[in-house]
């Protein structure tokens, strides 16, 4: 039996909407190149994986400038014009347009165009700790800072029990055929290994790092910046 293989499924369907920018944020310029290109490099330049999928909106006015600028990534990236109206949907859809070349033992990466600051050996610590995994897992970060519960005053209502809490990152890393089968089934989900929950199943927690948080809010640009400058 054929090793199995790794791919990178990159949902980049989004609007940004939270960050409020006049494009969508996966375009948004980071340390000189626009955020999704930060990705589409790390996954790119990164040996264990076999190709990268990126799953754009069908109506996307970016992507084909971003991949024609970049003919490095010619061979390694195949844009996917079928970003659905949640998260959820863009992965699953996804995942269903690459059934024909890759396996359903074969590992899905599924890491957030917003999420600049993964790096390649995040990439290997995730696939080095999973290797032998029958689940699959994530990239967390524990939590810790005390938790606060608002009310509607935002007063507090009461401090939640930190530990033992693990804030969720991506890449989130599942074998296509499971993956598949747990997004079909879950109503709604803000993660695939929320999904693969429902299925009684425990994914494994990975430590990951601050700097591969997630984009989402004005602050979060300048400190994205701070990290990618880092890594120059
Ligand atoms: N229908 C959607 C919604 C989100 N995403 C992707 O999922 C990732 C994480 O989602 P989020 O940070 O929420 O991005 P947006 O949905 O663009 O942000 P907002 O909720 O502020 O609009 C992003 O790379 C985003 O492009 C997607 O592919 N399809
Ligand atoms: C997948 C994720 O990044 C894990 O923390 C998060 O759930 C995405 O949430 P969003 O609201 O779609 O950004």
């Amino acid at each position: 039996m054929n090793p199995s293989r790794h791919f990178a499924l990159i949902p980049a369907a989004g609007v940004g909407a939270r960050l409020g920018a006049a494009i969508p944020k996966q375009y948004m310029p980071l340390a000189g190149q626009p955020m999704l290109m930060h990705v589409l490099r790390t996954f790119a330049a990164a040996s264990e994986i076999s190709h990268v999928f990126v799953v754009v909106s069908p109506d996307d006015g970016y992507i084909a400038d971003l991949m024609a600028a970049a003919p490095h990534l010619q061979g390694r990236v195949t844009v996917l014009y079928h970003g659905g109206a949640s998260r959820q949907a863009s992965v699953l859809n996804g995942l269903q347009a690459v059934k024909a070349q890759v396996d359903e033992d074969d590992w899905m990466l599924v890491h957030d165009a917003a999420r600049p600051g993964l790096t390649q050996d995040l990439i290997a610590q995730l696939i080095a700790a999973l290797k032998d995994d029958r689940v699959g897992g994530l990239l967390a970060l524990p939590v810790v800072d005390t938790l606060k519960r608002g009310d509607q005053n935002a007063r507090v209502a009461q401090t939640v029990e930190r530990s033992g809490l693990w804030a969720a990152q991506t890449p989130q890393m599942f074998r296509h055929g499971l993956l598949t089968r747990a997004l079909t089934l879950a109503e709604a989900v803000t993660d695939e290994a929320g999904a693969v929950e429902l299925l009684g199943l425990q994914p494994r927690l990975v430590e990951g790092s601050p700097r591969n948080f997630k984009v989402t809010l004005p602050h979060d640009v300048a400190l994205a910046e701070m990290f990618l400058k880092e890594q120059v």
